[in-house]
């Protein structure tokens, strides 16, 4: 697919601090991406780089072959959040589709359209500041679509969500992606995060730690792990071959193994006196890799994989 951003060897300072030391990525058109670190890491200066909000000290950001960045066709929901207070939601959504040159027929329908999906039917002539944080979040969610972007760039679009809010999100930045939108998102979220982005970037105190698809970050960071439901001695499954640690809650067992286990054989290991009423198998979480990483046990020679 082809390339829709592709950020090179960004490097930026505050004062005599580097928080970007060379981050380079693409994102794809029709594929959500996602930029994931600890807080500090410099996801949203990245993000800002990009922006033109600021400018890097080093580097180049590409929007197709260009560097000049055509805004109209971006959109940007940022991290701080709040619009304009006493205006209403269609005027406000309205004059921004103006500032991005949007027919403002279109304009109306989609943000009739935009209001209904996201359970905000009838607010169309209500002051924003009458608006719940999260229906203001929404509103400026749609106020980032609204225009049909090529690229959308999302700081944080579920922070402060409630988990029905934060699916219907979800569901239209995978519909937009599956249009051909290329998504770039940050987040904390590492559940929702794995459930819907195709690629990642992972990055700490401004460098790269992993970057891949999330199928190739989980096949090569995300270990396999047994739980067992059983009354078992611990001391009996550390015992067992390629077993790394064992965490145990009352009968619940989870035996963390170690990388490259072939789960067929690793079974044929197991000793025939363990109790077990359940057995399931599956890889660590991308949320266990993440605190993995920010603990140093995954570190920058980690390196990169087939971005
Ligand atoms: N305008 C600024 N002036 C000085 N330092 C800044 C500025 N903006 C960001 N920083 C510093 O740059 C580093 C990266 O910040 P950034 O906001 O990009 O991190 P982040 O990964 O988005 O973090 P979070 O997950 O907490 O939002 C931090 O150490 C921050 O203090």
């Amino acid at each position: 697919m082809e390339n829709v951003l592709s950020i090179q060897g960004l490097e930026k300072s505050f004062k005599d601090k580097q928080v970007l030391k060379g981050i380079s990525f693409e994102v794809k058109k029709g594929e959500i991406m996602a930029i994931l670190g600890p807080n500090g890491a410099g996801k949203s200066t990245t993000i800002r780089n990009i922006m033109g909000i600021m400018y890097p000290d080093e580097g180049k950001v590409i929007f197709h072959n260009h560097t000049d960045i055509p805004r109209h066709k971006i959109g940007y929901l940022p991290e701080e959040r709040g619009l304009y207070k006493n205006v209403k939601v269609m005027d406000m959504l309205l004059y921004l589709a103006d500032l991005k040159d949007y027919p403002k027929e279109k304009a109306k329908e989609r943000i009739m359209y935009y209001l209904d999906k996201f359970d905000l039917n009838g607010k169309e002539n209500t002051n924003l500041e009458e608006l719940s944080k999260g229906m203001n979040q929404k509103v400026q969610f749609i106020s980032s679509i609204l225009h049909e972007p090529e690229l959308l760039i999302l700081d944080e679009p579920f922070s402060g969500l409630d988990p029905v809010s934060q699916d219907v999100f979800k569901d239209e930045i995978r519909n937009l992606a599956n249009k051909g939108t290329a998504i770039l998102l940050s987040s904390h979220q590492m559940n929702l995060v794995e459930e819907i982005c195709d690629r990642l970037f992972m990055m700490q105190e401004g460098q790269k730690i992993i970057y891949g698809s999330l199928d190739e970050v989980k096949t090569e960071y995300a270990n396999f792990k047994c739980t067992i439901r059983g009354k078992n001695k611990l001391d009996d499954l550390k015992a067992i071959s390629e077993v790394q640690r064992v965490e145990q809650s009352e009968d619940v067992s989870v035996l963390y193994l170690e990388k490259d286990v072939v789960p067929i054989q690793w079974f044929k290991t197991l000793p025939d006196h363990l109790n077990i009423h359940e057995l399931t198998m599956d890889r660590i979480s991308l949320h266990e890799i993440f605190v993995d990483i920010a603990s140093g046990k995954i570190n920058q020679e980690a390196g990169e994989l087939h971005a």
